[in-house]
């Protein structure tokens, strides 16, 4: 066979592969379906362990590498849960003939719970005064004030700031369903939440910690806030409910205390890393090209978090009344680690990798 008689046969061939990914696809619907029928969970992890545990021995003895065939198996995996999450979401007709307004429908995560909500058969309307909802199926009005708010859901989704002071006007405005904000942050909210929790309404407040790219909810967390509304907060956990998301429920300052690290900080940590790349004088552009494992784990996270809006991420480092604790941290590590450097303190350095090495390892993971 020459080269192009080759590659024919290779297309060939991934069109058998993809046409047995359809069929696997396809398979997976009816895994959703009985487990529903049996009142089983989504997710089986002891299954999912000897599904790769059987590729693996699969591709050994057939001569194909055990790595490459547990990392297809586990994008399989992956692509299986997404579609049965999405089955159960909608199967659980929690919206059906209830109704939903975003405030701020079109950005980002606005358009995630626009998404989100009406799959699980609410009917949203979208509330923005930037523009449009893509999806047409959404009603839309420029400006909510105009609204009647006679909605059993109404999700504020709009930037931080503004998110406060919409808030306080719903308060007066005193809407008969639960309300909740969706902000990155809770202490800039507090003004807007406790005045609607003065007012009577169901309020709480969710933080989905995950980005509008997310399709997958399995190993991805959501706050919620209790307020003191325990209806509200059960409403909003309850939409949640399919899915595999994992919830956790706290106080509004435990959590910014909390997020000053888990967002503040890595963030911070990242703006350090490229700044102090970007300007490394003459250096910079040779490192552009350069390459090491660690190095690019670091500037793939790094690019990600360059690619952010500045105004949500300075939000998140500065409206935060907890954020200087974190940074403060932050310069104390590199305070540091530059002693340890310099003075050319070995044991001490060594403490610091030990540390990390023993707080890393107790850190459970799920993915
Ligand atoms: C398909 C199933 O659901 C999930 C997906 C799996 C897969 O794609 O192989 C395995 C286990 C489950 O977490 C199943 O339970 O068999």
């Amino acid at each position: 066979m020459n080269l192009q008689e080759i590659r024919e046969r290779l297309s060939e061939l991934d069109r058998q592969v993809l046409a047995l990914v359809a069929e696997r696809q396809r398979l997976s619907r009816e895994v959703a379906e009985a487990k529903r029928a049996e009142g089983k969970a989504t997710r089986d992890y002891t299954r999912e362990r000897e599904v790769l545990m059987q590729a693996r021995a699969t591709a050994d003895s057939l001569g194909v590498s055990p790595v490459l065939a547990e990392q297809v198996m586990r994008l399989l995996i992956r692509g299986s849960l997404t579609t049965q999450e999405r089955i159960r979401v909608a199967a659980g007709g929690r919206g059906d003939g209830k109704t939903a307004l975003i405030i701020g429908g079109t950005g980002k995560m606005g358009r995630w719970f626009s998404d989100f909500m009406a799959s699980q058969g609410y009917t949203v309307t979208v509330a923005d005064p930037a523009r449009r909802p893509d999806n047409a199926a959404y009603a839309y009005i420029a400006d909510w004030r105009e609204s009647s708010l006679d909605y059993d859901l109404i999700v504020v989704a709009t930037p931080l700031k503004i998110a406060n002071v919409v808030l306080q006007e719903l308060a007066g405005r005193k809407p008969r369903g639960i309300v909740f904000d969706i902000g990155s942050l809770k202490t800039p909210l507090r003004q807007g939440i406790d005045a609607l929790q003065s007012a009577g309404v169901k309020v709480t407040s969710v933080h989905p910690m995950f980005g509008p790219d997310t399709e997958l909810l399995s190993g991805r967390h959501v706050i919620f806030i209790d307020m003191g509304n325990r209806e509200a907060v059960q409403a909003a956990q309850e939409l949640f409910g399919s899915t595999m998301a994992k919830q956790v429920v706290m106080g509004l300052d435990e959590h910014d205390r909390l997020i000053a690290y888990v967002l503040g900080l890595s963030h911070a940590l990242n703006i350090a890393f490229f700044t102090a790349l970007a300007e490394s004088g003459e250096a910079a552009p040779r490192l552009a090209q350069l390459s090491s494992t660690t190095y690019d784990a670091q500037v793939d996270v790094a690019t990600r978090v360059a690619a952010e809006s500045p105004d949500l991420y300075f939000e998140i480092q500065h409206l935060n009344d907890y954020g200087r604790e974190s940074l403060q941290a932050l310069r104390g590590a590199v305070e540091k680690l530059w002693q340890s450097v310099s003075t050319g303190d070995a044991p001490q350095f060594t403490a610091m990798m030990q540390q990390g090495r023993e707080y890393l390892a107790g850190r459970v993971r799920n993915d």
